[in-house]
């Protein structure tokens, strides 16, 4: 008999630079009191909807870990094997990271900012080693050595994402286990694109919501049977309307 696999995505709950609408990519920016709360209704949504994760992943940013922890204490669950890698981390924003996404609208303009922000395969301008909001010296990505990103097209998100899903996360679905990744607006975009082939065109106009669990259920493929459903439909509506609104 066949196994239906299923997974459950979540983006972390608000952090502080989504709250005063500041591109973050790899800056590694905490929670508000109000993506706390988000994370742990997440944790409270999966318990209530009987997903509780066999296993989880997260990025390396701590906005992720940090909902994750949340969410799993809410769902009684903290004790459920754990993976993280640099693969599942936002988007590198690039030279934007750290500006104020209206400011960077007004100063270049409807469409520039939007190719930046959601066109497929046009990156930012790449940001300075020496730059305060670079990553470059950090050591959680030594390994990585002269080719850490300076910036990423949603392009090149899938192309070091999607070696993680089918190494690290496929094998694990095969075996029938519940899984739960914690990540971010940008890589669950490419992740979500992989698994509902979305056109590199439509994929624009997909905008996920802080703090709302989604799941799917896979074929054989491993690939979505139908669309994703959100375990808080309302608030997942409200949450993508005002992350498509940013900037404006
Ligand atoms: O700033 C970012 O890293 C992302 C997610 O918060 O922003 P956007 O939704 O504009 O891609």
């Amino acid at each position: 008999m066949a196994t239906t696999s299923k997974l459950v995505l979540l983006r972390h709950g608000q952090s502080t630079w989504n709250e005063l609408n500041q591109f973050t990519g790899w800056v590694d920016v905490p929670l508000t009191d109000k993506g706390r709360t988000e994370a742990a209704h997440a944790g409270q949504l999966l318990k209530d909807e009987n997903l509780l994760p066999d296993v989880v992943h997260t990025s390396l940013l701590r906005r992720a870990i940090t909902t994750a922890n949340l969410a799993l204490e809410a769902a009684d669950r903290q004790w459920v094997p754990t993976q993280r890698s640099w693969r599942l981390n936002e988007r590198h924003y690039g030279a934007l990271q750290g500006m104020n996404k209206a400011e960077i609208r007004a100063e270049h303009g409807e469409e520039k900012f939007m190719t930046w922000r959601r066109s497929y395969d046009t990156p930012p301008p790449m940001l300075e080693d020496d730059h305060e909001f670079s990553q470059y010296r950090d050591e959680r990505y030594a390994m990585l050595g002269e080719d850490i990103p300076r910036t990423e097209c949603l392009k090149d998100v899938v192309t070091r994402l999607i070696p993680y899903w089918y190494d690290n996360i496929v094998p694990q679905l095969v075996t029938g286990k519940t899984v739960l990744i914690v990540a971010h607006g940008n890589s669950l975009r490419a992740l979500v694109k992989h698994l509902e082939g979305i056109s590199d065109d439509a994929i624009a106009e997909l905008n996920l919501p802080t703090g709302v669990p989604f799941a799917y259920e896979l074929g054989e493929d491993m690939k979505a049977r139908g669309a994703a459903r959100f375990l808080d439909p309302d608030a997942a509506a409200a949450g993508a309307a005002a992350v498509a609104a940013q900037g404006k």
